[in-house]
């Protein structure tokens, strides 16, 4: 790791906020700020940054996307709150099955780290980004179809994920084009092919792929909607955007739909707690798309990456030596401070 690359881990002190904050925080004994780099683009994000709250159930963390606003971003502090003074929910089993996300790369670079994945037998390939052609996204489709069969044979499965990218009527010619490209290996589901309830509706019915619904779940007003349209065969469940594990894990079972647990590329705290999420699913587990750590450059703690294509059950503190050994970034605690307020402010007890 180079020294510019470094995370950086620093901590919050509590006196520096409002009352009313620390009113909202009641219970959180200890706040720590991290920044750390992505290791390739992804979704147009290129590094990480978020609060990480202790109390005495554990760590928790909040890292909304900076296009977020404060309402919104609440709900990612709602889950911090929730694992820094809850215990997770009863798990269900020991280990969670994950899939290895393959951004936009060469198509030599996802078959090298669908082969480098740690044994996971799903791929989840991001499509549609701007810029990127059909038959680019098809040759990288094809390349991860490859490894996956020479990694794990038969059990091999691929996701699509386009993030609403497409109208109806490209998704209706894109998904067979990108089904036929992966050959013997089946696409489990193509999430979020476009950006509204009933466009995913509509393609749902005119594909033989079944469909799932993601911004439709975590940015909705109302993530049931889905559901009642029936415009998707799975829901894919974000703890920190969902206002935490029980909020995320009341909306996945009142879908009744297949259920995807995944992440919103934290650090291996939070993703410990999406690990936890996923191990309360009733039912046959479905691959968990928390195998995100290694789109991080470095980690707030030791990395939670796969082995035999699982993560292990079990919560994860930040490594406390890294403040230390941290660049000092005032300007990182005053904007998280800041954010911190905001966030603070809007949350609602007991969630929508
Ligand atoms: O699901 C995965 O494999 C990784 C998580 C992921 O793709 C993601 C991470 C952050 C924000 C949005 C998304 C997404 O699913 O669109
Ligand atoms: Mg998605």
């Amino acid at each position: 790791m180079n020294a510019g690359q470094q995370p950086t881990l620093m901590r919050v002190p509590m006196r520096t906020l409002s009352r009313q904050t620390r009113h909202a925080l009641e219970g959180v004994d200890d706040i720590l700020v991290y920044k750390v780099a992505m290791t390739t683009r992804f979704r147009g994000v290129t590094r990480r940054e978020g609060l990480l709250l202790h109390g005495h159930a554990g760590w928790g963390e909040a890292a909304p996307f900076w296009n977020y606003g404060d309402v919104e971003s609440s709900r990612w502090l709602a889950a911090a709150l929730e694992s820094a003074r809850r215990l997770p929910p009863v798990p269900r089993r020991k280990f969670v099955p994950v899939n290895v996300t393959v951004p936009v790369i060469s198509p030599e670079e996802a078959y090298e780290r669908v082969k480098a994945s740690g044994g996971c037998a799903t791929a989840k390939i991001k499509v549609a980004e701007p810029g990127v052609s059909l038959s680019r996204d098809c040759a990288r489709v094809a390349a991860v179809a490859d490894a996956l069969r020479e990694t794990v044979g038969g059990q091999a499965l691929i996701r699509l994920d386009a993030n609403g990218a497409w109208e109806v009527d490209e998704a209706r010619v894109a998904i067979p084009a990108m089904a036929s490209a992966a050959g013997v290996v089946p696409i489990e589901y193509v999430e979020q092919p476009c950006l509204t309830v009933d466009e995913l509706a509509q393609v749902r019915r005119s594909v033989d792929v079944p469909i799932a619904a993601d911004e439709s779940i975590r940015r909705a007003e109302d993530p049931l909607e889905v559901a009642r349209k029936e415009a998707a065969d799975v829901v894919i469940i974000k703890v920190a955007p969902l206002g935490g594990v029980r909020a995320a894990l009341r909306v996945a079972r009142k879908s009744g739909l297949g259920v995807v647990v995944s992440s919103a590329l934290e650090t291996s705290v939070g993703l410990s707690v999406g690990v936890a999420a996923a191990a309360a699913v009733p039912g046959v587990p479905r691959a968990a798309g928390l195998a995100t750590a290694s789109l991080l450059v470095g980690d707030v703690t030791a990395p939670l990456v796969p082995d035999r294509g699982r993560l292990p059950v079990g919560r994860l503190e930040p490594d406390q030596e890294l403040i230390d050994r941290t660049p000092v970034d005032g300007d990182l605690v005053s904007r998280w401070g800041m954010r911190l307020e905001g966030m603070a402010e809007h949350l609602t007890v007991g969630g929508r």
